[in-house]
């Protein structure tokens, strides 16, 4: 089964590395959605995965670093793409959550990327 808790940051963020012209060269912001979802069996007693508050609980000090922040001076995310965003969080909370098992990043309505940790190759640019 597959538990979810949505997370919501405002941060702002511009691409270094797009072509010359590109929009999100510069400095701009979103209300980044961050879905966090966890894989397990419901204990037979409490009748859950786990309590969605003990993700918000490990979530808790990447929201810290991430809310109302400016991304690209965040060590790991000079350049602050969906797919780099979602790296950097999983790496992060891998060791305090073992059953994560997906990063849904929306930037906005209509873009975001989804990350499930597999090993994929790490070409970012930082
Ligand atoms: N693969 C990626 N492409 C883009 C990223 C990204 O992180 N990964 N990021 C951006 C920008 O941050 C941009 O602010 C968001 O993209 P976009 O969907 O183009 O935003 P719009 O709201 O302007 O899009 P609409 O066309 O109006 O829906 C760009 N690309
Ligand atoms: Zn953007």
């Amino acid at each position: 089964m597959e538990l979810f808790k949505e997370f919501y940051i405002e941060a702002a963020h511009r691409l270094p590395h797009v072509p010359e012209g590109h929009k999100c060269a510069r400095l701009h912001g979103h209300s980044f959605r961050i879905t966090i979802y966890v894989s397990g069996s419901p204990d037979p007693q409490l009748g859950w995965v786990m309590d969605f508050a003990d993700i918000g609980e490990a979530f808790r000090p990447l929201y810290d670093m991430l809310d109302h922040r400016y991304l690209n001076e965040i060590e790991g995310l000079e350049n602050p793409t969906s797919e780099n965003l979602a790296r950097w969080i999983w790496q992060r909370l891998k060791p305090r959550l073992p059953g994560l098992c997906r990063i849904v990043i929306q930037e906005t309505c209509t873009s975001g990327c989804t990350y499930t940790g597999e090993q994929d190759h790490d070409t970012s640019v930082v």
